[in-house]
């Protein structure tokens, strides 16, 4: 598929550090309008729409479940995984290779953790029926997740109309920050406590793509906990068996 690079390595090395590295360092989160441009944005825009229509995005989990509170009213999206090499997600790679870039060049200015891996890509659909997620934290108890970019995909978008705001609770400042979940914006903030956010009931289709930059020590860390957690469960299973 031909795409027209629409931005050089020298304007994504000065977007990250003109505009991302000080907003991140600053406010700790930042968005960017017209990443990919018109072109390739609208390619990214008709992968993630053919695999809404072919069935591909099924219900968001969540961590734990609530007796008696259905997990749409917490969280109402569709999701799916991708890597980027699969079949009809070439646009998507492109994207991701790009976000890839931007946070390699910020990742040795945004202090001393290292971001070498991320999760693989989150495409996520809210449907429009009044769902949204109620407010959290992606990364409240050190899972690894450092930075969390969110790539948006909606053309036309009117929050008066059709909601789906994303609004973060930056912590301990006095201000809320409203984002327009609006196509070929990227948005990128700290996965932590630091960013606690909601996404208001949306009342039209809100196509965003999500992936996770962690910390590689974090991770480490995160995933020594999970096995060692695993290993005493399988333990307590096989000694009460
Ligand atoms: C255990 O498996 C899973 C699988 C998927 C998961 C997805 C999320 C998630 C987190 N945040 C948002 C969000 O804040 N979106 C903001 C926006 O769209 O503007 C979102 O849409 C989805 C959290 C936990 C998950 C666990
Ligand atoms: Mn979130």
């Amino acid at each position: 598929m031909p795409f027209i690079e629409h931005i050089s390595y020298s304007d994504l090395e000065r977007l990250a550090l003109q505009r991302l590295v000080p907003a991140l360092l600053s406010h700790g989160f930042c968005y960017v309008d017209g990443l990919l441009g018109e072109l390739a944005g609208s390619a990214v825009l008709d992968q993630v729409v053919e695999m809404h229509n072919s069935g591909q995005l099924q219900d968001g989990r969540l961590a734990g479940s609530i007796p008696g509170v259905s997990r749409r009213s917490i969280r109402g999206d569709k999701i799916a995984w991708v890597s980027g090499s699969e079949r009809g997600c070439e646009a998507i790679s492109f994207l991701l290779n790009l976000i890839d870039r931007l946070i390699s060049v910020c990742a040795s200015r945004l202090g001393d953790k290292a971001i070498q891996e991320r999760s693989k890509a989150m495409v996520a659909c809210y449907p429009g029926n009044g769902a949204g997620y109620v407010k959290h934290v992606d990364n409240p108890n050190h899972d690894g997740r450092h930075l969390t970019c969110i790539y948006y995909l909606n053309k036309d978008w009117n929050p008066k109309e059709h909601g789906g705001v994303l609004r973060i609770f930056p912590e301990s400042k006095p201000y809320v920050v409203d984002i327009k979940p609006l196509f070929d914006r990227l948005l990128v903030f700290w996965s932590d406590r630091r960013n606690p956010h909601e996404v208001q009931p949306s009342y039209a289709t809100r196509y965003a793509i999500t992936v996770w930059y962690f910390d590689s020590e974090e991770r480490a860390q995160a995933k020594k906990r999970f096995r060692a957690l695993t290993a005493s469960t399988e333990q307590k299973g096989c000694s009460s068996s």
